[in-house]
């Protein structure tokens, strides 16, 4: 990780910490009059101090266990605070009910040629697109 992003975690950690205590740190951050402040989702959803080996594909790092103690402010997909995303639970409904719907009907398989390119945009999305197999399930 970058030294950029590991400031602008610090400062993101900072803050979720505030705002979930309702104090202001001794250490915390002062920021001039009009700042804009922009938040690395990117580098917050890959802090090792949330999320152990945040590069590996593990699902259950969000089973409800593995959540508590962890800062509301650690996961933010779909932002957080009054802009948020309005569709979040639409999407949660809808992203489940396809993903169940494809799993129980196909196997999926990776394709290690494959290389994601991750441009630093608000939403995370592939522009080299996601190459998935799919392999029919025997009924
Ligand atoms: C996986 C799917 C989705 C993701 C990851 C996502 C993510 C986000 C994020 C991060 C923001 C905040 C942007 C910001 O801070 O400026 C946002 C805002 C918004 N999203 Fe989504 N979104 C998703 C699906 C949807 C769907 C399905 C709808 C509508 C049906 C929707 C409607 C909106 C709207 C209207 C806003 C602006 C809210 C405002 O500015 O007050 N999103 N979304």
């Amino acid at each position: 990780m970058s030294i950029r992003a590991r400031k602008i975690l610090k400062i993101t950690r900072n803050i979720a910490t505030e705002k979930r205590y309702g104090i202001l740190q001794p250490n915390g951050p002062i920021l001039p009059k009009n700042a804009t402040l922009s938040l690395s989702i990117y580098a917050l959803h890959r802090d090792p101090v949330n999320f152990p080996d945040p590069e590996r594909f593990d699902p259950e790092r969000f089973t409800q266990e593995n959540h508590v103690g962890r800062s509301p402010y650690a996961y933010l997909p779909f932002s957080a605070g009054s802009r948020n995303c309005i569709g979040q639970k639409f999407a949660m409904l809808k992203m489940k009910s396809l993903l169940s719907k494809i799993l129980r009907n196909y196997e999926l398989l990776e394709d290690p040629e494959h290389k994601l390119v991750l441009p630093a945009e608000t939403v995370l999305k592939s522009t080299s697109g996601i190459c998935v197999g799919l392999k029919k399930r025997s009924s």
